[in-house]
């Protein structure tokens, strides 16, 4: 142990980019907190009943890459540097959307529509640039001052968008580091990583400290990555797979440890919570990042469905098909998380977890 804790206290002092190398990858990290983990329970047969749910899914729309497009009208839809710099942008600031209460919460009316939660900060950003403001240029909101986020990012009702004084840091130090080492915009980081996943990755971890999702559990340095696996993945979408951001090893990505996929797979029968932790869950306790249930909630949740890809391939394969081409963490957790969204009335006895935090 003493070894373990002078690693931790080793990895503060080294550069980050070593420092990085000392945490266990987030599919390492998930397997190592699934082991050991005590509140949160992992299911085979539950993850065997939804890899069999999913089975006809897997060629519908709501499972393909062309969906992140085709489900969602805020997303960008064309294939550009402006998509893939808008694209950094909105998961430079995708965390922390939840409400206290259901029904007051923050709302963004853009053309028509009201949105809540994530897309929320997607209809702020359009409706930004749609009035002219250039809120997706590294050289705008390196300079940002807190009342210009405060009015990009305004609500329709009289609550809020969650920890708005963090987004401004966020953003004049993301804005800051991309005009000083990428030219201004997040293509450099795209061609630099050479159509490898995993190597965009660790530029993006390396790079932006707000991006840096590790805790330590049991002594040991685990990571999750949520923003960065996910600012990879849609970097991937908008893209379409193409280009620059054909990524070979798009599968070595898992999914995105949020607060919406552990409910939905707790719904599903995939994980179980114990009884204590689903009390402290249902009194709305509040939870620190890396705090050892939180951290146990996020990596069984991860490798849960890392188990939930490999049956769905299974299944595949005794039928004489392999999908490997169809079938990944991250068109798996895009449907996850648009099923949780479409089945917010169903899920409502499994609450979600609370953190107010930078980092999903
Ligand atoms: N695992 C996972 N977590 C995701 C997303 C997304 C949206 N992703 C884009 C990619 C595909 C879609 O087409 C979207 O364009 C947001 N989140 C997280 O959810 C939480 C917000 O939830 P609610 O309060 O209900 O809006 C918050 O932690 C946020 O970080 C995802 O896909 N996967």
């Amino acid at each position: 142990c003493r070894l373990l804790c002078g690693g931790a206290l080793l990895a503060k002092h080294l550069p980050r980019r070593r420092a990085m190398e000392a945490f266990l990858s987030p599919k390492d990290s998930a397997k190592f907190i699934a082991e050991n983990s005590q509140d949160v329970l992992v299911e085979e047969q539950g993850v065997r009943k939804v890899a069999e749910a999913l089975f006809d899914k897997v060629s519908a729309k709501e499972f393909s890459l062309a969906g992140w497009k085709s489900l969602h009208e805020l997303n960008p839809q064309a294939v550009s540097d402006d998509a893939v710099n808008w694209v950094f942008l909105a998961d430079t600031l995708n965390f922390s959307f939840w409400s206290e209460h259901e029904d007051r919460k923050c709302l963004v009316k853009y053309r028509g529509k009201m949105y809540s939660g994530y897309w929320s900060l997607c209809a702020a950003i359009n409706r930004a640039l749609d009035a002219g403001i250039p809120i997706t240029s590294a050289a705008y909101y390196a300079t940002m001052t807190l009342e210009q986020v405060r009015h990009v990012f305004r609500s329709d009702t009289d609550v809020p968008m969650p920890l708005i004084e963090e987004r401004h840091r966020i953003l004049n130090e993301t804005g800051t580091i991309l005009l000083e080492k990428f030219g201004g915009s997040f293509v450099t980081c795209v061609k630099m990583s050479e159509k490898s996943a995993l190597k965009l990755l660790r530029i993006v971890v390396e790079n932006f400290p707000s991006y840096r999702d590790e805790a330590t559990f049991k002594g040991t340095m685990v990571s999750f990555y949520k923003r960065a696996q996910i600012l990879v993945a849609d970097t991937w979408s908008a893209l379409e797979g193409k280009g620059d951001g054909c990524f070979g090893d798009i599968s070595s990505l898992t999914i995105f440890a949020d607060y919406r996929i552990p409910q939905v797979l707790v719904h599903l029968g995939a994980m179980r919570y114990s009884d204590e932790l689903m009390r402290k869950l249902h009194e709305g306790v509040m939870f620190q990042s890396g705090d050892k249930q939180e951290v146990e909630i996020r990596g069984c949740s991860i490798w849960c469905c890392g188990l939930i890809c490999d049956h769905l391939l299974e299944l595949y394969k005794k039928k004489g098909q392999n999908m490997s081409e169809r079938i990944n963490a991250v068109l798996l957790d895009y449907y996850l998380w648009d099923y949780a969204r479409d089945h917010r009335e169903d899920m409502k006895d499994i609450p979600i977890h609370r953190v107010r935090c930078i980092y999903y």
